[in-house]
C-alpha cells in the first residue's frame, strides 16, 4: 500500500490529480491517499506541517498548493506570491524529509525562465537571465522550490522531483475577473457579453503575447507519469543540479487568436478592442517538451477541445459555486 498526501487537493491540479489517483484506487490499484483543507492545515505554519508530516509519515507527497494567479494578481499582491510560496516550499520539502518521506513531487512553473530565453524554453535555460518583472518574486519562490528538491537530494540522497508545467486551464480553474489567468478570465468575460450583450470586449494588453497552453487533465496524467518514473530513469533524464522537467503541449497561440476562439466557443460575435495600459508581460512562452516525450509522455487534449469543455464546466456552475478569489 503506498500512502500519498496530496496538498492542494481542492485547487484546479492537485483536484485533477486527486481524481487520476481515485480512478487507480477504483481500479485496484493499492493506494491510501491523504489530504487536508487550506482551513484544516496552513501550509505557512510550519509548526502545522511538521505535526501533521510526523503523524502520518506519507510513502510519496505531491506538492500542488501554491499561491497562484494571472498577470494582475501577481503584479499586485507580489509579497504574498513571494512569501507564501517560499514558506509552503520550504515546510512541505523540509517537514517531509524530516519525516522519512523518500519521494517527493512538486510543481512550479514556465516563468522561472528568463524573460528573453530563447523559444522554445529548454530546462537548462534556468538562471542563464533577468526574469520577467510582472512575476519575479512568484518565479523567485519556484525557482527556490526547484533548488531545495536538487538541495535534499544532492545533501540526503532522497528522490525528490520538479514538474514545470506551461500555462493551465480546465475544470476547477479560478474565474475571477482581476486575478485569474487569462484563459478563464476571457471564458467569463466573452459569456457575459454574450448574455448582456454587449457590443465590445475589452482584452488586456496588445494582444501579441504568446503563450503554450495545456488542460489540466494533460497535466495531471503528465505529473502521475513523472512521479511514477522509477529513480535511475528520472536520474537517467536529468541532472543533480537540473532536475526539474518541463511539461506542456509543444503550441502556443497569441492572446489575440486565443480570444477569437473563446468568442467563437462561447458564441459572442461582438467587437474585440484592447486595453494597451494593462501589461503584456512575457512576450512568448513556449516549453521545449522534448525531455518528457523521450520518455513516453505526451498531451492528448487539443485546445479547442480542452476551452468547449471547460466551458461547459464553467456553465454547469452556479454563480455561487465559482471561485472568487
Ligand atoms: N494554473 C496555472 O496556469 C499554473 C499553475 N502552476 C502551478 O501548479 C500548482 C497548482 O496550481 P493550481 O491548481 O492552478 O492553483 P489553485 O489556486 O487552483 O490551487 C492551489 C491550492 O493550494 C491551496 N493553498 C494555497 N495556499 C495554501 C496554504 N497556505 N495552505 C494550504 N493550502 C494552500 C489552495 O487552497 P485555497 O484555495 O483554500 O487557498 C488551493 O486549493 C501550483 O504550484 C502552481 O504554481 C504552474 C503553472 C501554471
Ligand atoms: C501561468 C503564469 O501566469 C502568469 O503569467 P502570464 O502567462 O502572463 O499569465 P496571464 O494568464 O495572466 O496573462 C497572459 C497574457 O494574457 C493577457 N490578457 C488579456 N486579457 C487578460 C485577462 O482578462 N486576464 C489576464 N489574466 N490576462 C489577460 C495578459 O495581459 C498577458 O499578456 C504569471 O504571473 C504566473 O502566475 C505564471 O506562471
Amino acid at each position: 500500500m503506498r500512502k500519498i498526501y496530496i496538498a492542494g487537493h481542492r485547487g484546479m491540479v492537485g483536484g485533477a490529480i486527486l481524481r487520476q489517483l481515485k480512478a487507480r484506487q477504483a481500479d485496484g490499484e493499492a493506494l491510501e491517499l491523504v489530504t487536508r483543507t487550506h482551513s484544516e492545515l496552513d501550509l505557512t505554519d510550519q509548526t502545522a506541517v511538521r505535526a501533521f508530516m510526523q503523524a502520518e509519515r506519507p510513502d510519496v507527497v505531491i506538492l500542488a498548493a501554491a499561491k497562484v494567479g494571472g498577470i494582475h494578481a501577481n503584479n499586485t499582491y507580489p509579497a504574498d506570491f513571494i512569501y507564501e510560496n517560499l514558506m509552503i516550499e520550504c515546510n512541505v520539502i523540509h517537514q517531509a524529509f524530516a519525516a522519512g518521506v523518500r519521494r517527493l513531487l512538486q510543481l512550479g512553473s514556465s516563468c522561472i525562465y528568463p524573460r528573453e530565453a530563447a523559444q522554445p524554453m529548454r530546462e537548462d535555460a534556468l538562471l542563464t537571465g533577468v526574469l520577467e518583472p510582472t512575476n519575479e518574486p512568484y518565479a523567485v519562490a519556484k525557482i527556490a522550490g526547484i533548488k531545495l528538491c536538487e538541495s535534499y537530494n544532492r545533501q540526503h540522497g532522497v528522490d525528490y522531483r520538479s514538474v514545470m508545467p506551461t500555462n493551465l486551464y480546465g475544470p476547477g480553474d479560478n474565474f475571477h475577473p482581476e486575478n485569474s489567468h487569462v484563459l478563464p478570465a476571457l471564458i467569463r468575460r466573452f459569456h457575459e457579453a454574450k448574455r448582456d450583450g454587449l457590443e465590445e470586449v475589452v482584452i488586456w494588453g496588445t494582444g501579441k503575447p504568446r503563450r503554450e497552453f495545456l488542460h489540466v487533465d494533460d497535466m495531471a496524467e503528465a505529473s502521475l507519469f513523472v512521479m511514477d518514473l522509477p529513480q535511475d530513469v528520472y536520474q537517467a533524464n536529468t541532472q543533480p543540479m537540473l532536475s526539474h522537467i518541463n511539461v506542456g503541449c509543444g503550441q502556443d497561440v497569441s492572446i489575440a487568436e486565443l480570444a477569437a476562439l473563446i468568442a467563437k466557443i462561447t458564441g459572442y460575435s461582438g467587437r474585440i478592442t484592447q486595453d494597451t495600459t494593462k501589461p503584456d508581460g512575457t512576450k512568448r512562452k513556449l516549453m521545449d517538451v522534448s525531455r518528457l516525450a523521450e520518455m513516453g509522455w505526451k498531451a492528448r487534449i487539443g485546445l479547442e477541445d480542452g476551452i468547449r469543455e471547460t466551458y461547459a464546466w464553467f456553465l454547469d456552475q452556479s454563480a455561487g459555486d465559482l471561485r472568487a478569489k
